[in-house]
């Protein structure tokens, strides 16, 4: 595919995420990938969704080495470079804090198939990871993001196997979902279905919520990360001027 094309498709399935109502602010984010040249193309971090561009898009390796692009490629981009080189005949990866899917992501639990809207695009559970070490927070924790996914769909620690194509999306424990496709739009289209099926299962389950706050670490790592050890409340550190 040429990367011109995928360019605009992953631009496309950005703003899809916004019409969906998946996005507040600059939140969440989505790339593809082009195989035969071993490139993604990804959102650029922090960038406010009506300004953004096909050229803005931050083209990389499957390693995540920037390859085109002058912005800073979305912080996420580690966890989605690591589902294209495990997740071998995907095409497209979205993350996004839609409210419903997060919520059961914040409480740890999978969303159950309670029905044939479900049924019609996941086979089975949207399953939850396990939750991550301290350790691998505070190492490589965007890379780590992936491996919890692709943990949880080998069917490590004594739990069944799930075949990435057919439950084409997996929260996050305490984070949200990322959810993928063959490409760009399908993803997209499976991240805003996904949120369909979630607000569904909660108003279908009595839920027990976790009361519990995330831990101290994972916290730390995500306030820092976007605000800078110093930054004065409500100052991003992470906004980009084009
Ligand atoms: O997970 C998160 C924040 O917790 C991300 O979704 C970011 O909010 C999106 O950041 P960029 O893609 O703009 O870097």
């Amino acid at each position: 595919m040429r990367l011109t094309q995928l360019r605009e498709e992953v631009l496309e399935a950005n703003l899809e995420l916004v019409r969906g109502g998946l996005v507040l602010y600059t939140f969440g984010n989505a790339s593809g990938v082009d195989r035969e040249q071993g490139l993604v193309v990804i959102k650029p971090s922090g960038v406010d969704y009506d300004k953004l561009k096909p050229e803005h898009m931050v083209v990389t390796d499957l390693e995540g080495n920037i390859i085109e692009g002058n912005l800073r490629p979305s912080s996420d981009l580690d966890t989605h470079t690591l589902l294209y080189r495990e997740f071998g005949e995907i095409g497209a990866v979205v993350h996004t804090h839609s409210e419903f899917a997060t919520s059961f992501a914040q409480a740890g639990l999978p969303i159950t198939a309670f029905g044939t809207t479900h049924a019609d695009y996941f086979h089975g559970p949207v399953p939850v990871t396990a939750p991550l070490s301290d350790e691998a927070i505070e190492g490589q924790y965007v890379r780590e993001t992936g491996a919890a996914i692709v943990a949880r769909f080998r069917g490590e620690e004594d739990r069944a196997a799930i075949d990435p194509l057919a439950v084409p999306a997996c929260l996050v424990y305490g984070h949200a979902p990322f959810v993928w496709g063959r490409t760009p739009h399908e993803a997209a289209h499976n991240a805003v279905v996904l949120e369909t099926i979630a607000r569904m299962a909660y108003r279908t389950l009595l839920l027990e919520a976790n009361m519990q706050q995330v831990s101290q670490t994972l916290l730390d790592r995500h306030y820092f990360r976007k605000h800078g050890a110093k930054a004065t409340y409500g100052q991003s550190r992470k906004e980009q001027d084009l």
